[in-house]
């Protein structure tokens, strides 16, 4: 999808899902043929992340019947909005809501944030309207295809009519109504435009990572360098290096793959039924595995690029622009650190609810599980079990995950109690934060490795699923050794059992490596999506098109 149909999507779905049939009888039309081009304006100068925080302001004037756009300081400068330094003609503009308190003093009372239709650029000229003042954002790291630019609003003036009114709106007589019993979940529930987005990075950042992984493992089977004396040379993946470089990614890839299927199922459900619960569930898991997939791709795209050695750093072997454009994912539609709190906010809410005797809703019931069975001392016998048969079993692999999760679950829950009493909630957060960012990180990971088993299983061909259920087992236990620390800390694994988990990964990512073709020919890129030289779908062809590209 190019960035100026998403951004499209950012500012048609604000206006279809903040907004009510009138706003989609006036602009679903022109939204659709894109006519009316438009922008998604939520980040200011000063804030970001913290959308409570905004301070554009929609003052209502009952005298005329209008909203005063305002951007009182220059911190309130709506920044990096895309679409809007060259091509949008509306904004959705998100601002405070200040109603006049009818009081003799004058005042106003904010009723928290809403989303506004603000036209920034006339039809037929294209010229910025009154009021408005637009400037580019300037050259980015990447993506600078996409026109993100700075508006600042002073005084200007909007219809009622274009307050995005689903969730509350403004009488002619300036009262406020609202199908929703508070501001927290109205403001949860303007937040929830922001869901399709992490969606449509979770897997578009998939898509970067097949693109890397494609380019980088044909490259490392095709190329040779030294080899036994007198004897060819070696293609580098036969080195065990790079078969640990590339491997475990691949087998990544692969996994992510299944869990964003999933998570586009969900999503699509949650936009039809809107169902309460899984608005909850789909947002975090959104935002979880967004930023877990994102921050994941952006390091591998530096691993291929350095794994390809110098032709890696060629810009027609894409790396380099792969990894500017894709740096951002990790930022906008929510910066991941801000996301994976998200995550761990909603696990805490569960284990709360759950020791109140609350249900536990379908995603997270396996906490209900594993709280009771995981939460007991670590079993000495099975701790040290470092069978090939057992730690390639899914069912201790998925066990191991989330044990993990439950303790760190349980743990954090425990320290925030505790800190609490003195530091108070936000100190306490503060003062777990690392400890709830890596409780959402392992979530997530036993969630993609629950979608990864359940896709193995469910694969009707017997050799594709021999070479799935290979690379599930790499993934899982590429996973474990990675945090093979925490493991250990709480004796779920015996030494024993983490050297037989360390040198079966090492076995593994052997193994793949001589199903490594098939394995990344199975994504089906043509040539013209890696547009790399170096990953040609046909070996041969590879040098040369390099070759040509620079002129011979
Ligand atoms: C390389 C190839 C390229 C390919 C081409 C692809 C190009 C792709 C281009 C994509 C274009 C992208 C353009 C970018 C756009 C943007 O960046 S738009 C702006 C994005 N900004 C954000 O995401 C802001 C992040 N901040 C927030 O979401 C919120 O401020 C917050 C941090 C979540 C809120 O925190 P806080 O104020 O502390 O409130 P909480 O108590 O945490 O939340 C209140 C309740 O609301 C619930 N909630 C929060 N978010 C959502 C949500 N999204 N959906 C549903 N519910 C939500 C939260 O759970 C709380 O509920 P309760 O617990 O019940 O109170
Ligand atoms: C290319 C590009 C396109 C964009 N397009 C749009 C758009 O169309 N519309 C739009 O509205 N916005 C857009 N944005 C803005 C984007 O959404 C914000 O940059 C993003 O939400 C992060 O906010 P921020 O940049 O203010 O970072 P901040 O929120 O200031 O965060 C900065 C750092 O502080 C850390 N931090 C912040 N809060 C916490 C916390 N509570 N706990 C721990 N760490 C924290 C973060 O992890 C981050 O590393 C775009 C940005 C870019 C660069």
């Amino acid at each position: 999808m190019h960035p100026l149909q998403t951004l499209s999507c950012l500012w048609g779905g604000s206006v279809i899902n903040l907004g009510t049939k009138k706003h989609r009888d006036k602009y679903f039309n022109g939204i659709d043929n894109v006519d009316y081009l438009g922008c998604f304006a939520m980040t200011e100068l000063h804030h970001g992340s913290n959308v409570q925080g905004l301070q554009t302001v929609a003052t209502f004037d009952p005298l005329t019947d209008e909203f005063i756009i305002d951007t009182p300081n220059d911190g309130a400068i709506k920044w990096w909005i895309g679409n809007a330094a060259v091509h949008g003609k509306f904004a959705t503009v998100f601002a405070k809501l200040m109603l006049p308190t009818h009081d003799t003093k004058g005042g106003v009372t904010d009723m928290g944030v809403h989303a506004f239709i603000v036209p920034i650029r006339d039809m037929k000229t294209h010229k910025t309207l009154p009021g408005v003042e637009i400037h580019d954002c300037g050259h980015k790291v990447g993506l600078n295809g996409v026109d993100n630019g700075a508006l600042r609003f002073r005084s200007v003036r909007i219809p009622r009519n274009n307050l995005l009114n689903r969730f509350g709106d403004v009488s002619r007589d300036g009262k406020y109504t609202s199908s929703l019993p508070s501001i927290n979940k109205r403001f949860a529930a303007t937040l929830g435009e922001l869901v399709g987005g992490r969606v449509g990075l979770a897997y578009s950042s998939v898509g970067v990572l097949k693109i890397a992984v494609v380019i980088a493992t044909r490259y490392s089977l095709l190329r040779q360098q030294f080899g036994p004396p007198k004897q060819p040379e070696v293609s580098i993946l036969d080195y065990q290096s790079q078969q640990h470089k590339l491997m475990p990614m691949l087998a990544s890839t692969y996994a992510f793959h299944f869990a964003t299927l999933h998570l586009v199922e969900k999503y699509s459900e949650m936009k039809s039924s809107h169902d309460e619960e899984l608005i909850g569930d789909v947002h975090a898991l959104s935002a979880g595995l967004k930023a877990y997939i994102t921050s994941y791709t952006q390091k591998s795209l530096s691993t291929c690029r350095e794994a390809c050695g110098g032709h890696g750093y060629a810009a027609v072997n894409r790396f380099g622009s792969l990894r500017n454009d894709h740096d951002i994912f990790q930022t906008f539609e929510g910066d991941n650190t801000v996301l994976l709190q998200q995550v761990a906010g909603l696990l805490l809410k569960q284990y709360r609810e759950k020791f109140q005797g609350g249900p536990l809703t379908v995603t997270w019931n396996y906490l209900r599980q594993s709280m009771n069975s995981y939460l007991a001392q670590p079993n000495p016998v099975t701790s040290r079990w470092e069978s090939e048969d057992h730690l390639r079993d899914p069912n201790f692999q998925l066990d191991a995950f989330r044990y993990r999760t439950s303790r760190l679950l349980q743990s954090v829950a425990i320290r925030l109690q505790k800190h609490s009493k003195t530091l108070g909630g936000f100190g306490a957060w503060n003062r777990c934060l690392n400890h709830l960012l890596t409780l959402a990180e392992s979530h997530i990971e036993s969630f993609i490795l629950a979608k990864f088993i359940e896709a193995v299983k469910n694969c009707p061909d017997e050799n594709s699923r021999a070479a799935l259920k290979l690379v599930c087992d790499l993934y899982a236990l590429d996973r474990i050794w990675n945090d093979i620390g925490t493991y250990r800390n709480v004796d779920y694994v015996a030494p024993n059992k983490a050297k037989a988990i360390h040198k079966l990964a090492e076995y593994l990512c052997f193994q793949v490596k001589n199903i490594a073709r098939e394995l990344v020919d199975a994504f089906d890129l043509p040539d013209y999506v890696t547009r790399a030289p170096i990953g040609a779908q046909t070996p041969s062809e590879a040098y040369s098109q390099y070759t040509q590209s620079v002129g011979f």
